[in-house]
């Protein structure tokens, strides 16, 4: 069955729309960092600190192929790194899968993750200047894997709602 998949840096608003998404379209959702975290019975946070950022991206690969082979419709909410290891970018595209590009501005994202950052590690410990620069060279770095995706949503200015129907319209 087919598979639904949100992508974008983090901040974007993968988590958040894949759930009201899931909630307005009666597809079931699964936000891959939460699977990572019942799986390793550990946050994100301590994954990275005690097993390090290589053996987060083979959980995340591991686990992200298993959701793709799961029988169900699903809506999944990638990590913001997940299109950027293992060839995982190749796996947005193909039969049975629909995968979404969240895109938002480096200012979008820099005002939500300001407020955010604490349970993600790359971030964490980043002045806000040092967070402005980091943002704006990781995108660039990023873009690449997320332009993979079979379609894109711009996000920036936009209500949870507004781009919930952006996606549904995508989907229709
Ligand atoms: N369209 C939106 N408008 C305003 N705030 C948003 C929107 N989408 C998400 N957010 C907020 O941005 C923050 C990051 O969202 P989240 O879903 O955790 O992003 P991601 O999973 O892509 O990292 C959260 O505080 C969330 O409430
Ligand atoms: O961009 C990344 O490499 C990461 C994004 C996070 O997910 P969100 O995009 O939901 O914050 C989480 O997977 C981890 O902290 C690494
Ligand atoms: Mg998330």
């Amino acid at each position: 069955m087919r598979k639904i998949i949100l992508l974008g840096y983090m901040g974007c608003g993968k988590s958040t729309i894949a759930k009201k998404l899931s909630k307005d379209s009666g597809i079931a959702f699964i936000d891959l960092d939460e699977y990572i975290e019942k799986k390793a019975n550990l946050s994100i946070n301590t994954i990275f600190e005690k097993h390090g950022e290589i053996y987060f991206r083979k959980l995340e690969h591991q686990l992200f192929v298993e959701l793709l082979h799961s029988p169900e419709e699903i809506i999944i909410g990638l990590g913001g790194g997940t299109p950027c290891y293992a060839n995982n970018h190749t796996l947005l595209i193909g039969e049975g899968v629909v995968s979404i590009y969240l895109k938002a501005s480096i200012d979008t994202l820099y005002d939500r993750l300001s407020s955010n950052k604490s349970k993600r590690p790359l971030i964490a410990n980043k002045s806000d200047v040092e967070m402005k620069e980091f943002i704006a060279m990781h995108l660039f770095e990023r873009s690449f894997y997320y332009n993979q995706a079979n379609y894109k949503v711009v996000v920036d200015n936009k209500t949870i709602d507004q781009v919930v129907l952006d996606v549904m319209c995508v989907l229709a």
